[in-house]
Protein backbone atom coordinates (compact mmCIF):
# COMPACT_ATOMS: atom_id res chain seq x y z
CA UNK A 1 0.00 0.00 0.00
CA UNK A 2 1.36 3.55 -0.74
CA UNK A 3 1.24 5.62 2.02
CA UNK A 4 3.13 8.52 1.09
CA UNK A 5 5.75 9.24 3.89
CA UNK A 6 3.34 8.47 6.52
CA UNK A 7 6.00 6.09 8.65
CA UNK A 8 8.10 9.27 8.86
CA UNK A 9 5.66 10.62 10.91
CA UNK A 10 5.34 7.66 13.49
CA UNK A 11 2.05 6.84 11.66
CA UNK A 12 2.15 3.38 10.92
CA UNK A 13 -0.17 0.47 10.15
CA UNK A 14 -3.24 2.52 8.98
CA UNK A 15 -6.31 0.17 7.00
CA UNK A 16 -6.09 2.90 3.95
CA UNK A 17 -4.24 6.23 2.99
CA UNK A 18 -6.27 8.64 0.27
CA UNK A 19 -3.83 11.63 -1.03
CA UNK A 20 -5.66 14.52 -2.05
CA UNK A 21 -8.79 12.80 -3.19
CA UNK A 22 -11.01 14.90 -5.50
CA UNK A 23 -13.72 16.50 -3.71
CA UNK A 24 -16.29 14.32 -5.36
CA UNK A 25 -14.89 11.62 -3.40
CA UNK A 26 -14.28 12.81 -0.25
CA UNK A 27 -18.02 13.76 -0.66
CA UNK A 28 -18.58 10.08 -0.86
CA UNK A 29 -16.36 8.82 1.50
CA UNK A 30 -17.44 10.97 4.17
CA UNK A 31 -21.19 9.85 3.28
CA UNK A 32 -20.26 6.14 3.19
CA UNK A 33 -18.32 6.65 6.50
CA UNK A 34 -21.27 8.20 8.39
CA UNK A 35 -19.25 11.72 8.54
CA UNK A 36 -22.61 13.86 7.41
CA UNK A 37 -25.65 14.22 5.05
CA UNK A 38 -26.09 16.12 2.02
CA UNK A 39 -27.71 19.50 1.07
CA UNK A 40 -30.65 20.09 -0.38
CA UNK A 41 -28.11 22.10 -2.68
CA UNK A 42 -25.02 19.23 -2.55
CA UNK A 43 -23.24 20.55 0.12
CA UNK A 44 -22.25 18.18 2.45
CA UNK A 45 -23.27 19.24 6.34
CA UNK A 46 -21.70 17.82 9.32
CA UNK A 47 -22.22 18.50 13.43
CA UNK A 48 -19.07 18.83 15.12
CA UNK A 49 -19.87 17.87 18.28
CA UNK A 50 -19.06 19.74 21.56
CA UNK A 51 -16.64 22.14 20.37
CA UNK A 52 -18.61 24.40 17.51
CA UNK A 53 -15.78 27.13 18.19
CA UNK A 54 -12.30 27.93 18.40
CA UNK A 55 -11.13 26.93 22.04
CA UNK A 56 -8.38 29.43 22.70
CA UNK A 57 -8.00 28.15 26.29
CA UNK A 58 -6.77 24.51 24.66
CA UNK A 59 -4.11 25.87 22.04
CA UNK A 60 -0.48 25.56 23.05
CA UNK A 61 3.00 26.31 21.99
CA UNK A 62 6.11 24.21 22.77
CA UNK A 63 8.71 26.61 24.27
CA UNK A 64 11.75 25.21 22.87
CA UNK A 65 15.21 26.77 22.76
CA UNK A 66 15.23 27.45 19.13
CA UNK A 67 11.39 29.89 19.87
CA UNK A 68 11.57 30.54 23.17
CA UNK A 69 12.68 34.51 22.75
CA UNK A 70 10.83 34.89 19.17
CA UNK A 71 7.38 34.40 21.20
CA UNK A 72 5.55 36.41 22.60
CA UNK A 73 4.23 34.69 25.81
CA UNK A 74 1.34 34.92 27.76
CA UNK A 75 -2.22 34.00 27.96
CA UNK A 76 -2.75 33.74 24.30
CA UNK A 77 0.63 31.70 23.40
CA UNK A 78 0.70 29.82 26.65
CA UNK A 79 3.98 27.20 26.82
CA UNK A 80 3.96 23.37 27.09
CA UNK A 81 6.85 21.46 27.71
CA UNK A 82 8.67 19.18 25.00
CA UNK A 83 7.85 16.18 26.67
CA UNK A 84 4.17 17.11 26.90
CA UNK A 85 4.16 17.80 22.95
CA UNK A 86 5.84 14.26 22.18
CA UNK A 87 3.93 11.98 24.42
CA UNK A 88 0.73 13.47 23.26
CA UNK A 89 2.51 13.31 19.46
CA UNK A 90 3.03 9.12 20.42
CA UNK A 91 -0.57 8.86 21.46
CA UNK A 92 -2.36 10.31 18.72
CA UNK A 93 -0.23 8.34 16.37
CA UNK A 94 -1.27 5.51 17.97
CA UNK A 95 -4.74 6.03 17.81
CA UNK A 96 -4.73 6.68 13.88
CA UNK A 97 -3.37 2.79 13.56
CA UNK A 98 -5.77 0.70 11.87
CA UNK A 99 -8.29 3.44 10.43
CA UNK A 100 -8.78 5.36 7.01
CA UNK A 101 -5.92 8.32 6.64
CA UNK A 102 -6.83 11.13 4.80
CA UNK A 103 -3.97 13.16 3.33
CA UNK A 104 -4.43 16.95 1.87
CA UNK A 105 -0.96 18.38 0.41
CA UNK A 106 -1.33 21.80 -0.07
CA UNK A 107 0.49 25.27 0.30
CA UNK A 108 -0.88 28.31 1.85
CA UNK A 109 0.39 31.58 -0.03
CA UNK A 110 -0.77 33.02 -3.03
CA UNK A 111 2.52 35.00 -4.03
CA UNK A 112 5.00 32.37 -5.15
CA UNK A 113 7.62 33.71 -3.55
CA UNK A 114 6.61 33.59 -0.39
CA UNK A 115 4.50 29.71 -0.82
CA UNK A 116 4.60 27.19 2.40
CA UNK A 117 3.81 23.94 1.56
CA UNK A 118 1.60 22.37 4.29
CA UNK A 119 0.84 18.87 4.69
CA UNK A 120 -2.60 18.27 6.50
CA UNK A 121 -3.01 14.57 8.06
CA UNK A 122 -7.44 13.90 8.89
CA UNK A 123 -8.48 11.26 10.64
CA UNK A 124 -11.89 12.69 9.10
CA UNK A 125 -12.92 12.59 5.04
CA UNK A 126 -15.26 15.88 5.62
CA UNK A 127 -12.26 17.57 7.38
CA UNK A 128 -9.75 16.62 4.23
CA UNK A 129 -12.66 18.15 2.09
CA UNK A 130 -12.60 21.46 3.97
CA UNK A 131 -8.91 21.85 4.18
CA UNK A 132 -8.85 20.67 0.23
CA UNK A 133 -11.38 23.31 -0.06
CA UNK A 134 -9.73 26.74 2.05
CA UNK A 135 -6.33 25.85 1.22
CA UNK A 136 -4.16 26.43 -1.88
CA UNK A 137 -4.16 23.45 -4.27
CA UNK A 138 -1.67 21.83 -5.92
CA UNK A 139 -1.32 20.48 -9.75
CA UNK A 140 -0.50 17.40 -10.98
CA UNK A 141 2.90 18.18 -11.37
CA UNK A 142 3.66 19.70 -7.73
CA UNK A 143 2.34 17.14 -6.07
CA UNK A 144 5.12 14.95 -7.61
CA UNK A 145 8.31 16.56 -6.32
CA UNK A 146 6.40 18.19 -2.97
CA UNK A 147 8.00 18.50 0.54
CA UNK A 148 5.55 19.68 2.93
CA UNK A 149 7.32 22.60 5.50
CA UNK A 150 4.52 21.82 8.19
CA UNK A 151 2.28 18.89 8.95
CA UNK A 152 -0.75 19.48 10.68
CA UNK A 153 -2.38 15.82 12.39
CA UNK A 154 -5.93 16.69 13.24
CA UNK A 155 -7.50 13.62 14.83
CA UNK A 156 -11.02 14.66 16.46
CA UNK A 157 -11.89 11.49 17.91
CA UNK A 158 -8.40 11.41 20.01
CA UNK A 159 -9.76 13.07 23.82
CA UNK A 160 -6.88 14.28 25.88
CA UNK A 161 -7.25 13.33 29.31
CA UNK A 162 -6.37 16.74 31.08
CA UNK A 163 -4.60 15.16 34.29
CA UNK A 164 -2.34 12.53 31.86
CA UNK A 165 -1.78 14.65 29.16
CA UNK A 166 -1.55 17.98 30.83
CA UNK A 167 -4.04 19.71 28.63
CA UNK A 168 -6.95 22.44 29.78
CA UNK A 169 -9.56 19.94 28.26
CA UNK A 170 -9.87 16.80 26.13
CA UNK A 171 -9.39 19.20 23.25
CA UNK A 172 -6.29 20.03 21.89
CA UNK A 173 -4.29 22.46 19.83
CA UNK A 174 -0.10 22.41 19.94
CA UNK A 175 2.33 23.92 17.99
CA UNK A 176 5.60 22.62 17.99
CA UNK A 177 7.72 25.54 15.57
CA UNK A 178 10.84 23.43 15.63
CA UNK A 179 9.47 20.18 14.53
CA UNK A 180 7.17 22.21 12.17
CA UNK A 181 4.29 20.29 13.93
CA UNK A 182 0.82 20.98 14.70
CA UNK A 183 -1.14 18.40 16.77
CA UNK A 184 -5.54 19.07 16.92
CA UNK A 185 -7.20 16.83 19.09
CA UNK A 186 -10.17 16.58 20.58
CA UNK A 187 -12.15 19.06 18.42
CA UNK A 188 -13.92 18.72 15.34
CA UNK A 189 -14.40 22.23 14.49
CA UNK A 190 -12.75 22.76 10.88
CA UNK A 191 -11.76 26.37 11.89
CA UNK A 192 -9.05 25.15 14.15
CA UNK A 193 -6.81 23.71 11.13
CA UNK A 194 -7.21 26.97 9.19
CA UNK A 195 -5.97 28.93 11.97
CA UNK A 196 -3.13 26.73 12.99
CA UNK A 197 -1.94 27.31 9.29
CA UNK A 198 -2.79 31.45 9.69
CA UNK A 199 -0.64 31.12 13.34
CA UNK A 200 1.91 29.43 11.47
CA UNK A 201 2.04 31.94 8.66
CA UNK A 202 2.25 34.78 10.76
CA UNK A 203 5.58 33.35 12.69
CA UNK A 204 7.08 32.66 9.49
CA UNK A 205 6.10 36.10 7.35
CA UNK A 206 7.86 38.50 9.36
CA UNK A 207 10.95 36.84 8.82
CA UNK A 208 10.59 37.21 4.69
CA UNK A 209 9.26 40.98 5.30
CA UNK A 210 5.98 40.04 4.72
CA UNK A 211 3.28 41.53 7.02
CA UNK A 212 0.89 39.13 7.85
CA UNK A 213 -2.79 40.16 8.31
CA UNK A 214 -6.06 38.78 9.23
CA UNK A 215 -8.41 40.44 7.08
CA UNK A 216 -10.35 40.19 4.13
CA UNK A 217 -9.04 41.86 0.10
CA UNK A 218 -10.60 42.21 -3.17
CA UNK A 219 -9.52 44.48 -6.06
CA UNK A 220 -11.58 47.53 -7.71
CA UNK A 221 -12.30 47.85 -11.42
CA UNK A 222 -9.26 50.29 -11.34
CA UNK A 223 -7.12 47.57 -10.24
CA UNK A 224 -7.14 48.63 -6.76
CA UNK A 225 -6.92 46.74 -4.08
CA UNK A 226 -8.62 47.18 -0.65
CA UNK A 227 -8.59 45.21 2.96
CA UNK A 228 -10.68 44.64 5.60
CA UNK A 229 -9.00 43.75 9.03
CA UNK A 230 -11.57 42.44 11.97
CA UNK A 231 -11.66 39.81 14.49
CA UNK A 232 -14.01 36.96 14.00
CA UNK A 233 -17.78 37.98 13.28
CA UNK A 234 -16.91 41.71 12.22
CA UNK A 235 -17.78 41.29 8.53
CA UNK A 236 -14.17 40.80 6.59
CA UNK A 237 -16.24 37.94 4.83
CA UNK A 238 -19.38 39.29 3.98
CA UNK A 239 -18.10 42.44 3.10
CA UNK A 240 -15.34 41.60 1.05
CA UNK A 241 -17.80 39.39 -1.52
CA UNK A 242 -18.79 42.12 -3.30
CA UNK A 243 -20.04 42.05 -6.75
CA UNK A 244 -18.76 44.77 -8.32
CA UNK A 245 -14.90 43.98 -7.32
CA UNK A 246 -12.65 41.32 -7.16
CA UNK A 247 -11.95 38.28 -4.30
CA UNK A 248 -8.97 37.98 -3.33
CA UNK A 249 -9.79 36.31 0.11
CA UNK A 250 -11.95 36.64 3.12
CA UNK A 251 -9.49 36.07 5.91
CA UNK A 252 -5.69 35.60 5.71
CA UNK A 253 -3.20 37.41 3.53
CA UNK A 254 -0.02 38.63 3.12
CA UNK A 255 1.33 42.50 2.29
CA UNK A 256 4.33 41.65 0.27
CA UNK A 257 6.55 44.85 -1.04
CA UNK A 258 4.41 44.87 -4.28
CA UNK A 259 1.63 42.54 -3.59
CA UNK A 260 -1.43 41.41 -1.35
CA UNK A 261 -1.78 38.10 -1.40
CA UNK A 262 -4.09 35.61 -0.25
CA UNK A 263 -2.81 32.29 2.10
CA UNK A 264 -5.63 30.71 1.53
CA UNK A 265 -7.56 29.31 -1.51
CA UNK A 266 -11.09 29.26 -0.23
CA UNK A 267 -13.32 30.62 2.48
CA UNK A 268 -15.14 30.21 5.67
CA UNK A 269 -18.35 31.99 6.01
CA UNK A 270 -20.82 32.33 9.00
CA UNK A 271 -24.32 30.83 8.19
CA UNK A 272 -26.31 32.17 11.02
CA UNK A 273 -29.76 34.02 9.29
CA UNK A 274 -28.15 33.85 5.98
CA UNK A 275 -30.64 34.46 3.36
CA UNK A 276 -30.19 35.12 -0.33
CA UNK A 277 -31.40 38.37 -0.68
CA UNK A 278 -28.53 40.17 2.28
CA UNK A 279 -25.87 37.82 0.97
CA UNK A 280 -26.32 36.47 -2.64
CA UNK A 281 -22.79 35.26 -3.19
CA UNK A 282 -22.64 33.40 -0.12
CA UNK A 283 -25.94 31.66 -0.28
CA UNK A 284 -25.29 30.49 -3.33
CA UNK A 285 -21.37 29.13 -2.95
CA UNK A 286 -23.32 26.61 -0.40
CA UNK A 287 -23.47 23.56 -2.95
CA UNK A 288 -21.82 20.49 -4.31
CA UNK A 289 -18.12 20.75 -2.76
CA UNK A 290 -18.87 22.76 0.37
CA UNK A 291 -18.71 21.70 3.83
CA UNK A 292 -21.12 22.80 6.20
CA UNK A 293 -20.80 22.51 10.26
CA UNK A 294 -23.88 22.86 12.26
CA UNK A 295 -26.54 23.95 10.03
CA UNK A 296 -29.90 22.51 10.90
CA UNK A 297 -30.56 20.53 7.93
CA UNK A 298 -34.49 19.11 7.52
CA UNK A 299 -34.69 15.29 7.66
CA UNK A 300 -36.70 14.88 4.72
CA UNK A 301 -36.17 17.85 2.27
CA UNK A 302 -32.63 18.94 3.25
CA UNK A 303 -33.35 22.00 2.96
CA UNK A 304 -30.58 23.83 5.46
CA UNK A 305 -32.88 26.04 8.26
CA UNK A 306 -30.27 28.90 8.49
CA UNK A 307 -32.29 30.70 11.36
CA UNK A 308 -31.57 27.64 13.30
CA UNK A 309 -28.64 28.15 15.95
CA UNK A 310 -29.34 25.30 18.39
CA UNK A 311 -26.60 23.72 17.89
CA UNK A 312 -24.41 27.31 17.56
CA UNK A 313 -24.56 30.60 16.45
CA UNK A 314 -21.10 30.21 14.68
CA UNK A 315 -23.10 27.82 12.05
CA UNK A 316 -19.98 27.69 9.25
CA UNK A 317 -19.51 26.98 5.30
CA UNK A 318 -16.17 25.92 3.66
CA UNK A 319 -16.14 26.41 0.00
CA UNK A 320 -13.07 27.32 -2.67
CA UNK A 321 -12.37 31.18 -2.95
CA UNK A 322 -13.66 30.21 -7.09
CA UNK A 323 -17.20 29.58 -5.50
CA UNK A 324 -17.90 33.36 -5.34
CA UNK A 325 -18.18 35.01 -8.72
CA UNK A 326 -15.41 37.16 -10.17
CA UNK A 327 -12.49 35.61 -7.74
CA UNK A 328 -9.30 36.69 -8.58
CA UNK A 329 -7.48 33.93 -9.49
CA UNK A 330 -4.41 33.33 -7.92
CA UNK A 331 -5.09 35.23 -5.37
CA UNK A 332 -2.83 38.37 -5.74
CA UNK A 333 -3.63 41.83 -6.29
CA UNK A 334 -1.50 45.04 -5.74
CA UNK A 335 -0.55 47.01 -2.75
CA UNK A 336 -3.62 48.34 -1.01
CA UNK A 337 -5.18 51.62 -1.54
CA UNK A 338 -8.09 51.44 1.28
CA UNK A 339 -7.39 50.00 4.61
CA UNK A 340 -10.38 49.43 6.54
CA UNK A 341 -10.54 48.28 10.22
CA UNK A 342 -13.69 46.48 11.04
CA UNK A 343 -15.33 46.82 14.37
CA UNK A 344 -18.27 45.39 16.28
CA UNK A 345 -19.08 48.36 19.09
CA UNK A 346 -21.14 46.39 21.89
CA UNK A 347 -21.47 50.62 23.77
CA UNK A 348 -22.98 51.64 20.34
CA UNK A 349 -21.01 54.93 20.41
CA UNK A 350 -18.16 54.17 17.81
CA UNK A 351 -19.23 56.03 14.31
CA UNK A 352 -20.34 53.83 11.42
CA UNK A 353 -17.33 55.41 9.50
CA UNK A 354 -14.61 57.38 9.99
CA UNK A 355 -11.32 58.41 8.93
CA UNK A 356 -8.07 58.11 10.83
CA UNK A 357 -4.64 59.64 10.12
CA UNK A 358 -1.60 58.00 10.27
CA UNK A 359 -1.16 58.33 13.90
CA UNK A 360 -4.74 57.14 14.73
CA UNK A 361 -4.39 53.94 12.29
CA UNK A 362 -1.55 52.71 14.63
CA UNK A 363 -3.15 53.32 17.82
CA UNK A 364 -6.41 51.84 16.36
CA UNK A 365 -4.84 48.70 15.53
CA UNK A 366 -2.68 47.97 18.34
CA UNK A 367 -6.12 48.64 20.78
CA UNK A 368 -7.99 46.30 18.32
CA UNK A 369 -10.98 47.02 20.30
CA UNK A 370 -14.32 45.14 19.03
CA UNK A 371 -16.63 42.71 20.03
CA UNK A 372 -16.28 38.87 20.88
CA UNK A 373 -19.38 37.91 19.12
CA UNK A 374 -21.82 34.56 20.05
CA UNK A 375 -20.63 30.80 19.56
CA UNK A 376 -16.94 31.99 17.44
CA UNK A 377 -15.49 30.58 20.44
CA UNK A 378 -16.06 28.85 23.35
CA UNK A 379 -17.99 30.44 26.41
CA UNK A 380 -18.89 33.42 24.61
CA UNK A 381 -22.84 33.42 24.36
CA UNK A 382 -23.53 37.53 24.02
CA UNK A 383 -21.09 40.13 22.65
CA UNK A 384 -17.91 40.83 24.75
CA UNK A 385 -15.96 43.85 24.17
CA UNK A 386 -12.95 43.43 24.07
CA UNK A 387 -9.43 44.50 22.99
CA UNK A 388 -7.68 42.36 20.69
CA UNK A 389 -4.40 43.59 19.37
CA UNK A 390 -3.88 43.87 15.34
CA UNK A 391 -7.52 42.69 15.21
CA UNK A 392 -6.60 39.07 15.59
CA UNK A 393 -4.63 38.42 18.84
CA UNK A 394 -5.41 34.70 19.41
CA UNK A 395 -3.28 34.07 16.16
CA UNK A 396 -0.30 36.35 16.56
CA UNK A 397 2.92 34.34 18.22
CA UNK A 398 5.41 37.25 18.06
CA UNK A 399 4.91 40.51 19.55
CA UNK A 400 2.64 43.25 18.92
CA UNK A 401 4.90 45.55 18.22
CA UNK A 402 6.40 43.41 15.47
CA UNK A 403 2.87 43.83 13.16
CA UNK A 404 2.17 47.39 14.52
CA UNK A 405 5.19 48.48 13.06
CA UNK A 406 4.72 47.02 9.81
CA UNK A 407 1.19 48.54 9.55
CA UNK A 408 2.93 51.44 10.01
CA UNK A 409 5.93 51.29 7.74
CA UNK A 410 3.38 49.28 4.83
CA UNK A 411 0.67 52.40 5.55
CA UNK A 412 3.07 54.85 4.86
CA UNK A 413 4.68 53.23 1.83
CA UNK A 414 1.33 52.84 0.34
CA UNK A 415 -0.37 56.13 1.13
CA UNK A 416 -3.31 54.17 1.56
CA UNK A 417 -6.44 55.87 3.26
CA UNK A 418 -7.36 54.27 6.37
CA UNK A 419 -10.91 53.93 7.85
CA UNK A 420 -12.72 52.99 10.75
CA UNK A 421 -16.22 50.75 10.42
CA UNK A 422 -18.21 50.24 12.99
CA UNK A 423 -20.38 47.15 11.63
CA UNK A 424 -21.74 46.63 15.02
CA UNK A 425 -24.20 48.90 17.43
CA UNK A 426 -25.06 52.43 17.12
CA UNK A 427 -27.07 54.04 19.25
CA UNK A 428 -29.38 52.85 21.61
CA UNK A 429 -32.36 50.81 18.98
CA UNK A 430 -30.64 47.46 20.49
CA UNK A 431 -30.29 46.60 16.40
CA UNK A 432 -27.06 46.13 14.32
CA UNK A 433 -25.99 48.31 11.93
CA UNK A 434 -27.95 47.83 9.12
CA UNK A 435 -25.89 45.66 6.47
CA UNK A 436 -27.41 47.44 3.78
CA UNK A 437 -26.29 51.00 4.94
CA UNK A 438 -22.75 49.17 5.98
CA UNK A 439 -22.28 47.91 2.39
CA UNK A 440 -22.88 51.66 0.99
CA UNK A 441 -20.31 53.62 3.63
CA UNK A 442 -17.75 50.86 2.90
CA UNK A 443 -18.64 51.48 -1.33
CA UNK A 444 -18.21 54.98 -0.75
CA UNK A 445 -15.41 54.75 1.02
CA UNK A 446 -13.47 52.36 -2.03
CA UNK A 447 -14.75 54.24 -4.65
CA UNK A 448 -13.49 57.90 -3.14
CA UNK A 449 -17.35 59.42 -2.82
CA UNK A 450 -16.55 59.55 0.64
CA UNK A 451 -13.37 61.94 0.30
CA UNK A 452 -16.21 64.33 -0.61
CA UNK A 453 -18.27 64.62 2.54
CA UNK A 454 -17.82 67.46 5.16
CA UNK A 455 -16.40 66.16 7.95
CA UNK A 456 -16.56 66.36 11.77
CA UNK A 457 -14.42 65.45 14.59
CA UNK A 458 -15.81 62.72 16.94
CA UNK A 459 -15.96 64.47 20.48
CA UNK A 460 -14.45 61.55 22.63
CA UNK A 461 -12.90 59.36 19.41
CA UNK A 462 -10.95 62.42 17.78
CA UNK A 463 -11.56 60.24 14.66
CA UNK A 464 -12.87 62.18 11.62
CA UNK A 465 -16.71 61.34 10.73
CA UNK A 466 -18.47 62.37 7.41
CA UNK A 467 -21.72 63.87 7.80
CA UNK A 468 -23.59 62.39 4.54
CA UNK A 469 -22.77 59.20 2.49
CA UNK A 470 -24.57 58.28 -0.93
CA UNK A 471 -27.30 55.73 0.38
CA UNK A 472 -27.52 56.12 3.57
CA UNK A 473 -29.69 58.44 5.90
CA UNK A 474 -27.23 61.29 7.32
CA UNK A 475 -28.68 60.67 10.82
CA UNK A 476 -27.21 57.58 10.41
CA UNK A 477 -23.77 58.87 10.31
CA UNK A 478 -22.96 60.58 13.72
CA UNK A 479 -23.50 58.28 17.01
CA UNK A 480 -25.29 61.30 18.90
CA UNK A 481 -28.24 61.41 16.58
CA UNK A 482 -28.69 57.43 17.01
CA UNK A 483 -29.29 58.04 20.85
CA UNK A 484 -31.98 60.00 20.42
CA UNK A 485 -33.21 62.19 23.84
CA UNK A 486 -30.92 59.88 26.07
CA UNK A 487 -27.97 61.91 25.36
CA UNK A 488 -26.76 61.54 28.36
CA UNK A 489 -27.06 57.31 28.14
CA UNK A 490 -24.93 58.50 24.55
CA UNK A 491 -22.30 60.40 26.39
CA UNK A 492 -21.74 58.14 29.67
CA UNK A 493 -21.63 54.99 27.17
CA UNK A 494 -18.73 56.81 25.31
CA UNK A 495 -16.71 58.25 28.48
CA UNK A 496 -16.58 54.51 29.59
CA UNK A 497 -15.34 53.08 26.30
CA UNK A 498 -13.04 55.98 25.85
CA UNK A 499 -11.50 55.16 29.29
CA UNK A 500 -10.93 51.56 28.44
CA UNK A 501 -9.13 52.64 25.43
CA UNK A 502 -6.55 54.92 27.56
CA UNK A 503 -6.39 51.66 30.41
CA UNK A 504 -5.89 49.32 27.58
CA UNK A 505 -3.20 51.32 26.42
CA UNK A 506 -1.30 51.25 29.59
CA UNK A 507 -0.16 48.11 29.01
CA UNK A 508 1.85 48.97 25.52
CA UNK A 509 4.66 50.84 27.27
CA UNK A 510 7.13 51.12 24.50
CA UNK A 511 4.54 53.30 22.62
CA UNK A 512 5.27 56.29 20.52
CA UNK A 513 4.29 59.80 22.64
CA UNK A 514 2.26 60.74 19.17
CA UNK A 515 0.61 57.52 19.39
CA UNK A 516 -0.74 57.38 22.69
CA UNK A 517 -1.60 60.89 21.97
CA UNK A 518 -3.64 59.75 19.37
CA UNK A 519 -6.52 57.72 21.03
CA UNK A 520 -9.12 58.84 22.81
CA UNK A 521 -8.86 60.76 26.20
CA UNK A 522 -9.97 59.85 29.08
CA UNK A 523 -11.89 62.56 31.35
N1 LIG B 1 -23.55 45.85 9.43
C1 LIG B 1 -23.01 44.65 9.24
N2 LIG B 1 -21.83 44.53 8.61
C2 LIG B 1 -21.27 43.31 8.43
N3 LIG B 1 -21.84 42.16 8.84
C3 LIG B 1 -23.03 42.21 9.46
C4 LIG B 1 -23.66 43.45 9.69
N4 LIG B 1 -24.82 43.21 10.34
C5 LIG B 1 -24.90 41.89 10.51
N5 LIG B 1 -23.84 41.26 9.97
C6 LIG B 1 -23.61 39.79 10.02
O1 LIG B 1 -22.44 39.60 10.78
C7 LIG B 1 -21.70 38.50 10.31
C8 LIG B 1 -20.31 38.92 9.88
O2 LIG B 1 -19.57 37.76 9.81
P1 LIG B 1 -18.34 37.51 8.85
O3 LIG B 1 -18.42 38.36 7.64
O4 LIG B 1 -18.23 36.05 8.67
O5 LIG B 1 -17.17 38.04 9.80
P2 LIG B 1 -15.64 37.66 9.78
O6 LIG B 1 -15.34 37.12 8.43
O7 LIG B 1 -14.94 38.94 10.08
O8 LIG B 1 -15.48 36.64 10.86
C9 LIG B 1 -22.48 37.91 9.14
O9 LIG B 1 -23.27 36.87 9.61
C10 LIG B 1 -23.34 39.11 8.69
O10 LIG B 1 -24.54 38.72 8.08
C1 LIG C 1 -12.83 30.90 11.58
C2 LIG C 1 -12.64 31.92 12.33
O1 LIG C 1 -12.45 33.15 11.78
P1 LIG C 1 -13.38 34.31 11.27
O2 LIG C 1 -14.55 34.34 12.19
O3 LIG C 1 -12.48 35.47 11.36
O4 LIG C 1 -13.83 34.02 9.87
C3 LIG C 1 -12.52 31.74 13.78
O5 LIG C 1 -12.19 32.73 14.44
O6 LIG C 1 -12.72 30.61 14.28
MN1 LIG D 1 -14.60 35.23 8.06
Amino acid sequence: METYGLESLGIVNPSAVYRNLTPAKLVEKALCRGEGKLSATGALCVTTGKYTGRSPDDKFIVDSKGVHNDIAWGKVNVPTTQEVFDALYEKMVAYLQNREIFIFDGYAGADPKYTKAFRIVNELASQNLFIHQLLLRPTEEQLKSYVPDFTIIAAPGFKCVPERDHTHSEAAIMIDYEKKLVLIAGSQYSGEIKKSVFSVMNYLMPKQGVFPMHCSANIGEAGDSAIFFGLSGTGKTTLSADPNRKLIGDDEHGWADDSVFNFEGGCYAKCIDLTEEREPEIYRAIKFGSLVENVIIDEETRQADYADGSLTENTRVGYPVDYIPNAAIPGIGGTPKTVIFLTADAYGVMPPISKLNAKQAQYYFVSGFTSKLAGTERGITSPVPTFSTCFGAPFMPLDPSVYAEMLEKKVQQSGANVYLVNTGWCGNSGKRMNLKYTRAMVTAALNGELEKAQFVTDPYFGVQVPTSCPGVPDEQMIPAKQWGDDQAGYEKKAKELAHSFVENFKKYTHMPADVVAAGPKAE
